[in-house]
């Protein structure tokens, strides 16, 4: 006999209609609906979509309560369809349900591929790219679509360390190899960033009106038979030939589980798939933002060059060591990861078991959207939240380091925490920071010609990452002695 008495008390939460529960509240911006949510009713909400309960929240505390108090009954993940189609069933980490494959993946990850000692085998890659994002800036004519060169630039920092390949710019890649990779990819950020009603409503599978699981299960082909022939490759190019190992190289070098000498090609394939989808977009979606909001604010752009003139100066080029010395340029980094975090909910979480959060009952099975994009834009935590103000990220007692990932107080949380947190974040810290500070440092930025900086917008467009809707070009003009370009293989003839 079940114990009498009321029902446990859900969070508060807007009304909802039958079969849909919430679903049709939901716009093609669903972070801001829950923020106004969260803005009504409370700093914790329930919401019903379809037949699954959610939970979202913009505030620190139940942040911390959820990824740290918390931390084992949170730090699962949802069974999506995106997830069984375009991750191996959910063999991965990203959307792996916690669990023994989820320790097993992530443990690899973190001991074998994302060691200090490996990533800092690849600095002399990562500063080869660096090279060629300026060269790429130089060759493209004053007017620079920063979308394709900060894309170029994430990709083939990711590629040359996980494949051993440069996509991008006359690298080992064919134009024909880069184009179908580019191509692949950007159908997976997609499908793995849709709220897909099938989801909700197992109903909705029958019909599929929109063709969403037959473009997963297509996807799935294409990337599986890109993954194949990356590992075939690799097999037949002996470690020996190539000189050093990359990623692929390393997990075939692995024994697999239980006494098998090595690890499953579908174990292979979704980490190599997770390396990409989770170390691209980030970074370059992140750096694109960043370029927009200081180009929007030239005071900004002035303040960055400054401190990069006094710590660099003006006779070479930015260097990875620099990167922990430019404190302003992590500050603009920082404001950049509270207006615009790249992924709007993180990657959403699930309960494993039935819980009480914050004297509210949280049934099993419960999807957990941390709102990071409400959180920064929560006027309770932040003064000003419209304002792009980068100073607000100085620290208070002095000159100490600015940190780029969350501190304390949970008020920004840009690779989250807790048994989910980024593991790449040193290394994504290093691509975002590298970046800008190049582009900073090399150019002169304005806006595209007939247009002011009032004219750059901040209209986003939802997905697992948040770009801007309207691709950023900008003006940009060498401002660095030319001997500084040549140093890195600029001819005269090819500087704009
Ligand atoms: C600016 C760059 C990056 C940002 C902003 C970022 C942010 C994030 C966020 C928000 C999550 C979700 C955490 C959660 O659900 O609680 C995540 C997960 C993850 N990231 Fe990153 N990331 C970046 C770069 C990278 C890089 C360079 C790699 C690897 C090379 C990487 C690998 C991963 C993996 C494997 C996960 C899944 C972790 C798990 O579920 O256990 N990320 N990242």
């Amino acid at each position: 006999r079940k114990p009498r008495g009321p029902p446990p008390r859900l969070p508060p939460g807007p009304p909802r209609l039958p079969i849909f529960g919430n679903l049709l509240q939901l716009g093609p911006l669903p972070h801001r609906n829950f923020a106004s949510f969260c803005a009504e009713y409370g700093p914790l909400v329930y919401l019903r979509l379809g037949n699954v309960d959610a939970i979202t929240t913009d505030d620190p505390e139940v942040i911390r309560e959820i990824l740290v108090n918390q931390d084992d009954v949170f730090a699962s993940r949802p069974r999506t369809l995106a997830a069984v189609h375009l991750a191996y069933n959910c063999g991965d980490i990203a959307l792996a349900p916690l669990g023994a494959r989820w320790k097993r993946m992530r443990r690899i990850c973190m001991e074998q591929l994302l060691t200090t000692r490996r990533l800092e085998s690849f600095a002399a890659h990562r500063a080869r790219e660096a090279d060629h994002l300026v060269r790429e800036v130089l060759g493209t004519g004053a007017l620079v679509d920063l979308r394709r060169v900060l894309c170029a630039f994430s990709m083939n920092n990711v590629t040359r360390m996980l494949l051993g390949k440069q996509y991008f710019g006359g690298g080992d890649g064919s134009p024909g190899e880069a184009e179908e990779f580019l191509r692949i990819t950007h159908e997976l950020f997609w499908l793995l960033g849709v709220i897909y009603l099938g989801d909700y409503l197992p109903v909705w599978r029958w019909f599929d009106p929109f063709g969403c699981e037959k473009k997963m299960r297509e996807v799935e082909t294409k990337v599986d038979r890109f993954h194949e022939r990356i590992i075939d490759e690799h097999r037949k190019a002996s470690g020996a030939d190539k000189g050093e190992m990359d990623f692929v190289d390393v997990l075939l070098s692995l024994p697999g589980e239980e006494g098998k000498e090595h690890m499953d090609d579908e174990e292979i394939k979704a980490l190599i798939q997770d390396m990409i989808a989770a170390a691209t977009d980030t970074s370059s979606v992140t750096n694109e933002w960043a370029m927009a909001e200081v180009i929007k604010h030239p005071h900004v752009l002035c303040k960055v060059q400054e401190e990069l003139d006094s710590v660099v100066g003006r006779d070479r080029m930015v260097a990875e060591s620099d990167l922990v010395h430019l404190n302003y340029l992590r500050c603009v980094v920082r404001e950049t990861f509270r207006m615009h975090p790249a992924g709007p909910f993180l990657i959403p979480h699930e309960s494993v078991r039935p819980t009480t959060l914050m004297g509210y009952h949280i049934p099993a099975h419960t999807r957990v959207f941390i709102n990071t994009h409400g959180l920064g834009r929560n006027p309770h935590v932040w003064a000003d939240v419209e304002e792009f103000r980068p100073e607000r990220h100085l620290p208070v007692n002095g000159p100490g380091r600015v940190e780029i990932s969350h501190g304390a107080d949970f008020k920004i949380l840009p690779f989250s925490a807790g048994k989910r947190r980024c593991p790449g974040a040193p290394l994504g810290v290093v691509f975002v920071l590298m970046g800008l500070a190049r582009l900073f440092h090399c150019f002169d930025w304005a806006p595209a010609d007939g247009t002011g900086p009032e004219d750059i917008d901040r209209a986003e467009v939802y997905g697992m990452t948040m770009p801007k809707a309207v691709p950023l070009v900008a003006v940009a003009r060498p401002r660095l002695p030319w001997h500084v370009y040549n140093n890195i293989g600029v001819a005269h003839k090819e500087v704009m």
